[in-house]
């Protein structure tokens, strides 16, 4: 089978030098373009050098258009009005399109969910790494079975994160909402500042850290009455991110147009 077509997107963030050397590593894809912001200091040098590697002979560049044309798949690691706009792109093209974007709307998600509909194959997820999705797997059934107690989710990133709570935190607190049959966004307590009063029973609760060159740390607890479990995961290499949005690029090509999860990816959904 000929290699996967694929763009990278943000190709000059830290994201991006993962996925450009996830591609170089990998025979079953094809790095084809590399794509920024208009204006970014990366538009114009190549994705290897980007990525600590030798050339790649693919240059940064600011024009979708022009990127597009001969892709298969974007891999897509920026901010939530560039992943959109890819999103209509891939859906006007029947491209794969890799979502790993956090801090998105209502109104994002649902243009993203659009554009499923209107011929994209998106895999969109909070979280690429392996790992994290098992623990979602986790997550709602220790909620289900401990419906009593007190769920909090702790979470630390870097100082340069731009978004709060982590996708991965919500993505978390979806699976704990599943397993209670609960709305997560009826139920969440995202700050607490000042006289709160006492916990509300039944809430989810969020807390978050940013500081020093943190990956991604995450624990979930669930607190009862003289116990507390604590469920962790602490992510150390954003390779492996970017593996998991190339598998599911991959597996993305095999499938009818729509929005799907990691956990459809890895067979784990319902
Ligand atoms: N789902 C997952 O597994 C993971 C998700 N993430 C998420 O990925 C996103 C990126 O993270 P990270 O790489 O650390 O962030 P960075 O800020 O390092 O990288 C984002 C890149 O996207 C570029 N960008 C912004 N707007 C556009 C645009 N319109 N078109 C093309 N490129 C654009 C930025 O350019 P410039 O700097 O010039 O503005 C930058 O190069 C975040 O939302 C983060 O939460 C991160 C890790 C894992
Ligand atoms: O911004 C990051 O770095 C990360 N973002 C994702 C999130 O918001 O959960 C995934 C990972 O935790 C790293």
């Amino acid at each position: 089978m000929s290699p996967l077509r694929i763009i990278v997107a943000g190709a000059g963030g830290r994201m991006g030098a993962a996925n450009i050397a996830a591609a170089a590593r990998h025979d079953e894809v094809d790095l084809v373009g590399a794509l920024d912001r208009p204006g970014s200091a990366a538009i114009g040098k190549d994705a290897g050098t980007l990525a600590g590697l030798d050339p790649m002979g693919v240059l940064v560049g600011d024009s979708i258009d022009a990127l597009l044309e001969g892709a298969d798949a974007i891999i897509d690691f920026t901010a939530p009005a560039a992943s959109v706009a890819l999103a209509r792109e891939a859906a006007a093209r029947g491209l794969v399109h890799v979502i790993g974007t956090t801090g998105c709307s209502a109104a994002d998600d649902a243009a993203i969910a659009e554009a499923g509909r209107s011929g994209a194959r998106i895999v969109k997820s909070g979280n690429f790494s392996p790992g994290m999705v098992a623990l979602t797997v986790l997550v709602e059934k220790a909620a289900a079975a401990l419906a009593d107690y007190d769920v909090e989710i702790l979470e630390m990133h870097h100082n340069l994160k731009v978004d709060a709570p982590s996708g991965t935190a919500l993505m978390l607190g979806e699976a704990a909402a599943r397993g209670r049959n609960i709305t997560l966004a009826d139920h969440s307590v995202r700050v607490r500042d000042g006289h709160t009063g006492p916990r509300e029973a039944g809430t989810i609760g969020f807390a978050t850290l940013r500081g020093g060159n943190v990956i991604g740390d995450h624990m979930v607890i669930l607190a009862g009455p003289s116990e507390r479990i604590e469920l962790n995961h602490r992510a150390q290499d954003r390779t492996i991110y970017a593996n998991g949005a190339l598998k599911a690029a991959l597996w993305a090509a095999g499938q009818k147009p729509g929005l799907y999860s990691m956990a459809d990816v890895l067979g784990l959904s319902d």
